[in-house]
């Protein structure tokens, strides 16, 4: 079936990428009353949108991308949701030579924001705006409401802002959308979002595994704790979908499901992104890290089949009290998460800092709350600390959460103890409660680092008792000179 041509200047905006979430978000915004044009590099996904869900709204099916662009009115807001890397660029520049001065590309894809930096100047020489937008929350988001983070300029966002946060989930009648920032910030806060994604699901699974092996619990039974600890502080999207998944039986074998999953986690590359440019700033984002190095290592098969034999030199330390090592186990959890997202955070204020992007951390809790992956009722506590002090250093630090940590840790030392004498590994838990007792510390080894710089390639030291930079002459007199 040929596509017919749409009438021009018609639609509110356009959608081309017509895959999971691109046709999601187009029915999202023609269920809000907007009028959608629709686009796809191959015409069937065009037609299966129409054909299957036309009934739900104003469409404006195109089949070539010009005909996609005339049937925007002016000024004309063309999303793009596609493969993120050459195909975003490759739709860019189609979309760029079709386009007229004030017109906006937004693309909604997992970019990286540094592309995103770059095409946005590019764009603006062209006279258009360009949008990097970080959508959240996989299909079901799209199109029931996503967690909508846009970057770019100020003007742009009148234009897209309403359509944008009518269509995001709403938390206590406030959109999860807000203005970013300039030109990367959205999708740099959408690549620390999927990191924080990464921290908190390799904490449930830690923590799963921990029951599983310390107290031999089977998936069903430690679903059915999930689900106890989704009622309380817990309470989140990935808790509750962890609750279910564990809980859901393979229809093939009858076995769990997650019995018959193979152990290896995959990975588009966003927590690794994360980790690069926190390595990049010098934010210690440990919890991301841990977590994407575990996904890494699930899918080392060579190294993990020769590490198999490798001695355990474990203790035999059973568990007397299962309902207090459950306990245990959620405050580890629940201290660990905390950690991560301070760290997530601390990365943002940092980019934000040395991009002048401006963005305000407690909006950025608020518009995590509802719709995306890291949905939680712990991001009002976020949004409440920055609301107390917009300058926060350390989110740890907010009175509310070392309350919470206060409370948590003599759990979570118990677990990371156990951990370390059963062999259950646990490397986010773990790194957590390191940078936890690395950031409260008074002093830290980096004094010897300093000595060892200096030492072999006179790299300085400050002193504690003295203004100025120092070497000492390791290989002469060992006398002090200052720089
Ligand atoms: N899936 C998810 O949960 C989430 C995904 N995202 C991001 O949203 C974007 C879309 O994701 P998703 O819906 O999963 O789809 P995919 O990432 O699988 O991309 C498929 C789409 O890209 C199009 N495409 C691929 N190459 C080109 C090209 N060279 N020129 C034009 N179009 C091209 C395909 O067109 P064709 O049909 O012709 O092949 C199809 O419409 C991605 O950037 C993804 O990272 C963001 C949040 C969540
Ligand atoms: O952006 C997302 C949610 O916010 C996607 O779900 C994300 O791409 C998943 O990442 P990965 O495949 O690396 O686990």
């Amino acid at each position: 079936m040929a596509i017919p041509t749409p009438a021009k200047a018609v639609a509110d905006i356009g959608v081309t990428g017509m895959a999971v979430m691109g046709s999601n978000l187009a029915r999202n915004l023609a269920r809000n009353g907007f009028k959608v044009a629709i686009h796809n590099r191959s015409a069937a996904k065009t037609e299966k949108v129409v054909k299957e869900h036309g009934d739900e709204g104003e469409f404006f099916p195109a089949e070539s991308m010009a005909d996609f662009v005339n049937a925007l009115s002016a000024p004309r807001v063309a999303i793009i949701m596609v493969k993120a890397g050459p195909a975003t660029d490759a739709v860019i520049d189609e979309l760029a030579s079709l386009m007229d001065p004030g017109d906006i590309i937004v693309d909604c894809g997992n970019s990286n924001w540094r592309d995103t930096v770059r095409r946005e100047a590019a764009i603006r020489e062209r006279g258009l705006h360009f949008v990097g937008s970080g959508v959240s929350g996989g299909e079901e988001g799209a199109l029931n409401g996503p967690s909508i983070m846009p970057g770019g300029t100020p003007e742009s966002y009148r234009r897209l802002g309403p359509m944008f946060e009518k269509i995001s989930a709403h938390v206590d009648g406030v959109p999860c959308c807000t203005h970013v920032g300039p030109d990367g910030a959205g999708h740099f806060v959408k690549m620390v979002h999927n990191g924080i994604e990464y921290a908190d699901m390799q904490l449930i699974a830690e923590a799963y595994d921990l029951m599983r092996k310390a107290l031999g619990m089977s998936a069903a039974e430690i679903g059915k704790v999930f689900e106890e600890w989704n009622r309380g502080e817990l309470d989140s999207y990935l808790i509750e979908i962890t609750a279910d998944v564990l809980q859901h039986v393979d229809p093939k074998t009858g076995k769990a499901f997650v019995d018959v999953v193979l152990d290896r986690a995959s990975q588009k590359g966003t927590g690794a992104w994360t980790v690069q440019n926190a390595a990049e700033v010098g934010v210690p984002t440990t919890g991301i890290a841990e977590a994407t190095f575990a996904r890494s290592l699930s899918g080392s098969v060579p190294e993990r089949q020769a590490g198999r034999g490798l001695p355990a030199g474990t203790e035999d330390v059973s568990v007397a009290d299962p309902a207090a090592f459950i306990e245990d186990v959620r405050r580890a959890l629940y201290a660990s998460k905390m950690v991560a997202y301070s760290q997530g955070f601390e990365l943002i204020r940092k980019a934000s800092e040395e991009n002048g992007w401006n963005v305000d951390l407690g909006a950025m809790a608020r518009i995590w709350r509802g719709g995306c992956i890291i949905r939680a009722v712990f991001l009002n506590r976020i949004t409440e600390a920055y609301e107390r002090d917009p300058k926060l250093p350390l989110l740890l630090a907010d009175p509310y959460f070392s309350g919470e940590i206060g409370k948590s840790v003599e759990s979570w030392r118990r677990i990371v103890s156990f951990s370390a004498l059963t062999g259950v590994p646990i490397p986010a838990f773990a790194s957590s409660l390191a940078y936890y007792d690395g950031v409260r510390a008074a002093e830290l080894p980096a004094n010897l680092i300093q000595g060892q710089r200096d030492f072999f390639g006179a790299h300085t030291y400050k002193r504690v008792d003295r203004e100025g930079t120092f070497h000492t002459l390791w290989s002469g007199d060992r006398s002090e000179i200052e720089e």
